[in-house]
């Protein structure tokens, strides 16, 4: 029977339907309807339903009808990942989910996980699946947001086409340039320190903005290494329901 895979991050509330490795259904929210998810567990007979929150408001879930058996997502969960984090804890799950979804989609690989969302996320797995830890830095609207609401005279850009020059000759081409470039230097950043302990790394993007972050990246020497996995941290997590019985 199938399963309902939830990822709810800081922007967006995603929701998948699985049938062992097969996405039926997905949809993406700007908030989490526990209506929503009770029509779907109702349309697609769901069996479990697991849901990942980096949030703290769980109020959805007291309006779930209980049709399917439901579990919440924690890092214990994560069978297949040699979690090392210092605070495993205060690991954000979405983080969590989507080194295991690296884990099942390459085992034997080391896995760069990039995931472009609200803030920008990278996390390494290597190939015997050992999780250190990562980085996180500000996302690509947080840094135009932050720019806005933190100064007096910069506006509110929204620039999500690729910006091909690397200076700006006015505010706002100034601005994209400053926030596309410095993410593209960002990630080269990464990826170049990572592959000098692992050469073939994978480099996989995923999150709302991974596309994009794929096209900053087209010309770079990476390019060969790049895979994009868009439902990486549904992947995920539809990798713990499976070994989950209880
Ligand atoms: N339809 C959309 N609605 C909202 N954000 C979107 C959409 N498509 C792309 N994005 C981009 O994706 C980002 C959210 O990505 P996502 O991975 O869902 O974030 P999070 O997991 O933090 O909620 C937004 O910051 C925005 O830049
Ligand atoms: C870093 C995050 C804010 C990313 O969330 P997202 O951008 O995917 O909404 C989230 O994973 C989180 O709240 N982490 C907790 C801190 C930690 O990972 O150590």
């Amino acid at each position: 029977m199938p399963n309902l895979v939830i990822d709810i991050g800081n922007t967006q509330t995603k929701l998948a339907v699985f049938n062992d490795q097969e996405m039926l259904w997905f949809n993406h929210y700007d908030v989490t309807d526990a209506g929503i998810i009770n029509n779907v567990i109702a349309e697609y007979h769901i069996e479990k339903v697991i849901a990942s929150s980096v949030k703290r408001d769980q109020q959805w879930q007291s309006q779930l009808h209980k049709q399917a058996k439901f579990y919440q997502f924690n890092y214990q969960m994560a069978k297949s990942v040699h979690n090392h984090y210092r605070t495993p804890q205060t690991l954000g799950l979405d983080r969590l989910a989507a080194v295991a979804g690296a884990v099942d989609l390459y085992p034997g690989a080391g896995n760069l996980v990039i995931d472009a969302g609200t803030c920008i996320t990278y996390d390494y797995v290597d190939a015997g699946k050992n999780y250190a830890g990562g980085s996180i830095s500000p996302g690509l609207n947080m840094r135009y947001k932050a720019m806005h609401n933190y100064t007096d005279g910069l506006p509110l850009v929204n620039k999500n086409e690729a910006f091909d020059n690397n200076y700006g000759d006015d505010t706002v081409s100034a601005m994209v340039s400053g926030v596309q470039n410095g993410i593209k230097y960002e990630v080269e950043g990464f990826v170049k320190s990572y592959q000098k302990q692992q050469p073939n790394l994978n480099i996989i993007l995923t999150g709302g903005d991974g596309i994009f972050l794929d096209t900053l990246l087209k010309n770079s020497i990476f390019a060969p290494y790049i895979k994009i996995e868009p439902s990486l941290v549904l992947r995920g997590l539809n990798a713990v329901i499976k070994e989950h019985n209880d």
